[in-house]
């Protein structure tokens, strides 16, 4: 199973031309070409196009669009699980211990926001009796590797589906905690769930990173909140997710915000960054 998930995870990402035959058969020369036939379908071919371009001026006089408007959606937008316009997502990423949860909980206060962990939900899926990811989930967790992203993106997506149909709201506003941390996953969701509006983005050093985890290690119970677990997932985060924050960084979807010092002033930057983007 996982090599299946892995399997599929790396290939489903890769967007294949539409196959075409190297060799098509060629019409024999000189015999078509010139028959009464080919000489008709020439005629009705013209009378068409002439047809078309002037239904589509006709189209554009009465103030009426000429496009179908299922041709009118962009291609990203009408494979996503959910319209943009409908749902707004909002990434927060950062290293292991930058004040993600934290700053969550603030977020949902302030911006009525329905805040998803990804961690969360892979720890939850992890303890769930019956499930088939258990074993694997818990494994990952503890080596502070990446869960293959169909698991994830699966858990996120039907949480997702879950509130909005509790909700029965018009707009629902998602923070989306400790998610995408690979390049995979940001690009899957992106595609078939909805593209994430903004990616915040807290810094903070290592050497408080650590601090803080060790700390919260004495009482959080996670399997992953020890120096060896820890070292691993910082490891993780620099060579598997920065990537992601500078793919958004070049989208111009980052507010990064240093998280360091009291937790209400770094707050106070983070309101600032989104203000502008959350009505
Ligand atoms: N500004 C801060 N100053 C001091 N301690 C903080 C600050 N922000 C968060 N903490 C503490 O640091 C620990 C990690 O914070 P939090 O759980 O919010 O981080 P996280 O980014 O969600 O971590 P992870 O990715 O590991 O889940 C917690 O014990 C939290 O109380
Ligand atoms: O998209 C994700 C998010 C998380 N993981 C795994 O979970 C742990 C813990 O995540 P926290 O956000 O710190 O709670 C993380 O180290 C990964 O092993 C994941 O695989 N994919």
């Amino acid at each position: 199973m996982l090599q299946h998930l892995c399997d599929s995870g790396s290939s489903s990402i890769v967007r294949r031309p539409y196959s075409v035959s190297a060799n098509p058969p060629k019409p024999p020369k000189g015999k078509l070409s010139n028959s009464p036939g080919v000489i008709l379908l020439g005629l009705l071919g013209i009378g068409g196009i002439a047809f078309l371009s002037f239904t589509q001026v006709v189209g554009r006089r009465q103030g009426q669009s000429v496009v179908p408007d299922a041709e009118k959606k962009p291609y990203r937008q009408a494979q996503t699980a959910f319209s943009p316009e409908e749902v707004t997502v909002i990434f927060v990423l950062g290293g292991p211990g930058a004040g993600k949860g934290t700053q969550c909980a603030k977020l949902v206060d302030k911006y009525n926001f329905v805040h998803l962990s990804a961690g969360d939900l892979l720890r939850a899926e992890q303890d769930r009796e019956g499930s088939e990811y258990g074993q694997m989930i818990k494994d990952y967790i503890k080596e502070g590797n990446i869960v293959p992203m169909e698991v994830t993106i699966k858990l996120l997506e039907n949480a997702m589906k879950e509130s909005i149909k509790k909700d029965e709201k018009q707009e629902s506003r998602f923070l989306i905690d400790g998610f995408p941390r690979k390049m995979d996953q940001a690009v899957k969701f992106d595609d078939s769930v909805v593209p994430a509006k903004k990616v915040l983005f807290l810094t903070c050093p290592e050497s408080t990173l650590l601090e803080r985890l060790l700390e919260r290690g004495k009482t959080s119970g996670r399997a992953d909140d020890n120096e060896e677990s820890i070292k691993k997932r910082f490891k993780t985060f620099i060579d598997t997710s920065m990537p992601v924050v500078d793919e958004y960084r070049k989208q111009g979807k980052v507010i990064e915000v240093e998280s360091v010092g009291k937790i209400d002033d770094i707050f106070e930057k983070i309101c600032a960054g989104l203000d502008p983007v959350i009505s």
